[in-house]
């Protein structure tokens, strides 16, 4: 008989302030001009507030295109005093509208490294949180698609989990989505939702992107919310991205969908069904973890 007795227990999810709420994904259609990219993001947060929208995502890299030559041109140094607009728009949009935002990601320029950063903003339009991708996208088919993030961006260091009035939320940036134990991570802390921004490609995006997001939730019995830009008809980049932004509740059903066109997607979360989900199939209690050491992976680092 092996014993869990040397796992430790999981956070459980606090009560949130808001416990039921709707949030809604952005699929940005992105341009190279950031002043438009800033003005048609604030846009689609006002619109998506006034649709009612406690929770609005953004995707990844949403100021610019994906283009990994052209990122620090449109960098912003987030900690220091200087401008910021992208991030500046956030923090007011979030205040003005009192809605929290996870700020899809953008270039951050700190120390002369380049980072790919998500900001969490509250209703009080005050930074709650700051993830850099963790996981640097390295891929070649050759032929077909060669994308190395790693020549150009700095691996983030930290996990981020952060509590809002929408919950608590664990953030990831798109390759982040890949590991399941960031995900596990999240879950041990009591993460009611991950969120990632995310821009997967033509070739992984159709086999993985969804079974990935599903994965993430039903292991972890909790909510997953991705948001993607919106593919552009007209692109000549090599780098197409997928769409596809998504909410998934902890059952591993799909609540909603896009396709790849620019839109939002406007879907409701109840947190009481991560409760309804764990007490009619307790995975924590079945969890074999001296077996699969799982230890190794929560124990150390699950407070
Ligand atoms: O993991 C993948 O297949 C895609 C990841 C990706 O596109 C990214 O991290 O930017």
């Amino acid at each position: 008989m092996v014993s869990n007795a040397r796992i430790p227990p999981p956070i459980p999810p606090p009560q949130p302030k808001i416990p039921k709420f709707k949030i809604a994904l952005c699929q940005l259609l992105v341009t190279p001009d950031k002043e438009r990219n800033i003005a048609h993001a604030r846009k689609s947060i006002e619109d998506a507030a006034r649709k009612g929208a406690k929770l609005v995502v953004l995707p990844e890299i949403w100021n610019c295109p994906l283009s990994l030559q052209n990122l620090s041109k449109y960098a912003e140094d987030i900690d220091a005093e200087a401008a910021c607009p992208s991030i500046s728009m956030l923090s007011e949009v979030a205040l003005c509208n009192a809605i929290t935002i996870v700020g899809g990601s953008i270039p951050e320029l700190a120390a002369g490294q380049l980072f790919n950063t998500c900001c969490v903003f509250g209703p009080d339009g005050k930074l709650k949180a700051k993830h850099r991708k963790l996981h640097l996208f390295d891929f070649d088919i050759p032929g077909e698609v060669t994308f190395r993030e790693s020549d150009f961006l700095t691996a983030g260091e930290e996990p981020t989990i952060v509590d809002t009035d929408v919950g608590r939320i664990g953030i990831g940036v798109c390759h982040d989505i890949r590991f399941p134990e960031l995900a596990m991570l999240y879950g041990s802390r009591g993460a009611h939702l991950i969120c990632y921004p995310g821009a997967f490609n033509m070739s992984t995006g159709e086999l993985l992107w969804e079974l990935m997001q599903r994965a993430r939730a039903a292991d972890n019995q909790l909510f997953v919310a991705t948001c993607a830009p919106a593919q552009d008809p007209n692109t000549s980049a090599d780098y197409i991205t997928w769409g596809h932004s998504g909410l998934v509740g902890p059952f591993g059903e799909i609540i909603a969908t896009a396709g790849n066109e620019e839109t939002t997607v406007i879907a409701e979360i109840d947190y009481s069904l991560i409760q309804f989900q764990r007490e009619y199939l307790p995975l924590e209690v079945q969890r074999q973890g001296d077996m699969y050491k799982m230890v190794d992976v929560l124990g150390g680092n699950a407070q």
